[in-house]
């Protein structure tokens, strides 16, 4: 990161530190004995880890190091039980505070309980975990691995950041990475020291060697970096103050058309205000390009949908059925799945993935802006660029061999993500007009930031808004696909039984409308509106639920990609005469329906069967518009396999003299008595699906305040408590952010 003033001349010193440690080490390290090599490992999900792990060792040959990287999950080239260099985490979370796939195999490794206390004492590392406090157990991948290693004697030697992706990652990433090349500098004096001290071993000797000449290496690019970097703060300096006197000069000149001499002008995406407009910027050194793309006019040969739909099903949409009313302000939808031709077997609390495209007017728009309307049915092919400066560079693995263009746009790359700031710093320099380079240079610049969120993060800008807003700017294609992430698929939770419905899958979703703002037009959620669009055809409207018959039923079906998520933790207690608590407003009624479904069908099938007691809270904004599963819920009431349900409207006004609670925590507070017994003393299991961001958090808290009131424990108690019943896994989340 940066180009300006201070941090230019902090680096420049900072390449000689490595000599330059605290007094206590300086006399007695010398130079050639500081290695200067780390190891970066990371555990992503959805790439963001990565991506921060691969600007960590960007930056690491800036400041004069040399670093590895690997995954987690790539074993066979790390060694952690023979690492003598310092080592960086990056990891992130999934599901419900578990660590991402591609760590789970690492984490269960270190939590072999027969692994002794000092397993791990050699080793020094530091560790940025990435959250979301939207989610209940923040940063719990990353915080296992922590309390682990540390358990294992590993010796932390820089404070673990903890990164809220709720609010921007960046706001704790980018000062960690600033610290965090100090924090190795003393470490790698530390350990040089110890092993001065005795401890040395003849490997580590022979690799210092390595390391030192290594070192000098980096020193020299390191010093070409800084002057190159001197350079630019110069030329930097002098258009920024070109820029920002253009800007209040377009300013003026825009309020005087406008007849306007005193209402001030806002900022927006495309247009700063002082002091930003006149600010020196410290913008992110350019992220180094990797890919040459080749457009090949040649036939394709091979379906090259087949690497994105691997372990993909295509099945049939049999039913689809609306089941909010005209005037609610969601449209809730429920589709049936026939998965009777597959091997798919789920249980009731799965979730399962959807594979979606992209929408064709946004790619055919964003072919346009690229100028490849013509070569949309070319072949992309994909080199690495011989001499990138990017290390651990790689050609996508999400883009097959004989991709056409087309599809790589549809299919591959998340063009709706939301530009990070790095992508932001390569566009400047596609861009012609000065304002809109120097408006593109603010947005990823630090003194930005507020500007970078609420212009972009917050209303979900993506590639073809910038585009949009910069008409001067012109990427080549291979920027996006260096850039945009892989195009992910979404996850649901079935919503039925497949006990109860042989050969079927449920699912149920709100069509996510994102109204139009000044940064974009408006639009829909990129799978819900895909699907709402593909099943309008086959659509039930709102209140006639039947099957369609053979005749009404079109010839043919549309068809998704599914595939199940596997490891769900959310499912009904082994033993069913533990009582349960569930709580599900809106659309998170949905795993619900299949537990209710499930039991119905056992009872069915045994009428001995004994169930413990099962409550359900259900909320929405209207009773008559949108009570999803009404008719299904009273019936299971009526067959008692629904034990209580209780069910909120927010916007509905009472008839009752009583206030009638407005939300499920609300609701779950009323029955304050009867959950405290069900969970502390009987033992029983409470389940939350739905929005994270305010009801999860809201329930968590009425949990708190209930075990608190009903047990006389005062917040901290009460509030381990529910910790404890998480670490039972009797409080389990599927939820969504
Ligand atoms: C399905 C899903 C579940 C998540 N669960 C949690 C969670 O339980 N706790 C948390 O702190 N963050 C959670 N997050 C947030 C991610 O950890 C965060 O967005 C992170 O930046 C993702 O990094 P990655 O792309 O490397 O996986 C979740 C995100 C998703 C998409």
């Amino acid at each position: 990161m940066v180009v300006i003033c201070f941090r230019v001349i902090s680096r420049y010193v900072s390449q000689r530190r490595p000599y330059c440690v605290p007094g206590r080490l300086l006399s007695t390290v010398m130079p050639s004995e500081v290695t200067s090599r780390f190891l970066i490992l990371y555990g992503s999900q959805r790439g963001q880890a990565q991506s921060i792990a691969e600007e960590i060792l960007e930056q690491a040959k800036e400041h004069g190091f040399v670093a590895d990287i690997s995954c987690l999950s790539q074993a066979d080239k790390y060694n952690l039980e023979k690492e003598t260099n310092p080592v960086v985490f990056v990891v992130s979370t999934t599901g419900d505070g578990e660590p991402p796939d591609t760590a789970l195999k690492f984490v269960q490794k270190i939590k072999n309980k027969s692994l002794s206390r000092d397993h791990y004492a050699h080793l020094h590392y530091a560790l940025l975990a990435l959250g979301d406090t939207n989610y209940q157990n923040f940063c719990n991948g990353g915080k296992t691995i922590d309390r682990r290693l540390q358990e294992l004697g590993a010796k932390r030697f820089y404070a673990t950041g903890h990164a809220d992706d709720g609010v921007g990652l960046e706001i704790v990433v980018e000062p960690w990475i600033e610290g965090l090349w100090e924090a190795i500098r003393e470490a790698l004096a530390e350990m040089a020291q110890s092993n001065q001290q005795g401890f040395a071993s003849p490997e580590s000797a022979q690799s210092s060697n390595v390391e030192s000449a290594a070192q000098e290496n980096a020193e020299s690019t390191g010093l070409e970096v800084n002057l190159h970097l001197m350079k630019l703060r110069e030329s930097d300096s002098q258009t920024s103050k070109q820029v920002a006197s253009s800007a209040s000069e377009r300013a003026e000149t825009e309020l005087k058309a406008v007849g306007a001499t005193t209402a001030p002008l806002e900022a927006s995406l495309m247009r700063s205000l002082p002091p930003l407009s006149e600010s020196a910027l410290s913008v992110p050194a350019l992220p180094p390009p990797y890919l040459n793309v080749c457009l090949v006019d040649a036939p394709v040969e091979q379906d090259s949908t087949s690497c994105i739909k691997e372990a993909f099903q295509e099945v049939p949409i049999s039913k689809a059925v609306q089941l909010t009313r005209g005037d609610a302000v969601k449209t809730a939808i429920l589709l049936e799945l026939d998965i009777s031709d597959q091997h798919f077997v789920y249980q009731p609390g799965d979730s399962f993935d959807v594979l979606c495209p992209n929408s064709p007017s946004e790619v055919e728009e964003l072919l346009q802006r690229l100028k490849l309307t013509e070569q949309r049915n070319c072949c992309v092919e994909l080199q690495l660029h011989k001499d990138t400066k990017k290390k651990a560079a790689q050609i996508p693995a999400y883009i097959s061999e004989k991709s056409v263009l087309q599809h790589v746009l549809t299919w591959c790359l998340e063009i709706r993500s939301v530009p990070k700031k790095a992508f932001i710093r390569a566009l400047v320099e596609h861009t012609e007009k000065g304002d809109e380079k120097r408006r593109l240079q603010e947005l990823c610049s630090k003194q930005g930031s507020a500007d970078y969120n609420r212009f972009v993060r917050d209303p979900n800008v993506c590639i073809l808004d910038l585009l949009r807003a910069f008409p001067s700017c012109s990427p080549p294609l291979s920027l996006l696909i260096e850039h945009l992430p892989k195009l992910q698929p979404r996850s649901y939770s079935a919503a039925s039984s497949s006990l109860y419905q042989p050969g079927k899958l449920h699912f149920v979703f709100n069509i996510v409308e994102f109204p139009a703002c000044p940064e974009h037009p408006e639009r829909r959620g990129l799978c819900t509106g895909w699907l709402a669009d593909l099943v309008s055809p086959i659509l039930q409207p709102y209140g006639k639920t039947q099957a369609p018959t053979e005749s009404s039923a079109p010839l043919s079906l549309p068809k998704v990609n599914v595939r199940l998520r596997p490891g769900s933790s959310f499912r009904l207690p082994s033993d069913n005469s533990l009582p349960v608590v569930m709580v599900g407003p809106g659309t998170g009624v949905a795993p619900f329906i299949g537990f209710l479904q499930q039991r119905e069908k056992e009872l069915e099938e045994n009428q001995e069967a004994a169930f413990g007691e099962t409550w359900l809270f259900f909320g929405c904004r209207h009773k008559d518009r949108e009570f999803l599963f009404r008719e299904e819920l009273e019936r299971f009431v009526g067959k008692g396999i629904l034990t209580h349900l209780k069910v909120c409207f927010s916007r509905d006004v009472s008839e009752e003299s009583e206030p009638s609670p407005r939300y499920v925590q609300h609701n779950l507070l009323l029955h304050s008595k009867h959950i405290a017994n069900i969970l502390l003393k009987e033992k029983g299991y409470f389940y939350v699906c739905g929005d994270a961001k305010n009801m999860a958090k809201d329930v968590n808290d009425a949990l708190v305040e209930i075990i608190g009131t009903e047990l006389q424990m005062d917040k901290l108690e009460s509030m381990k408590t529910v910790a404890d019943l998480r670490e039972e896994k009797r409080y389990l989340q599927d939820i969504w952010a």
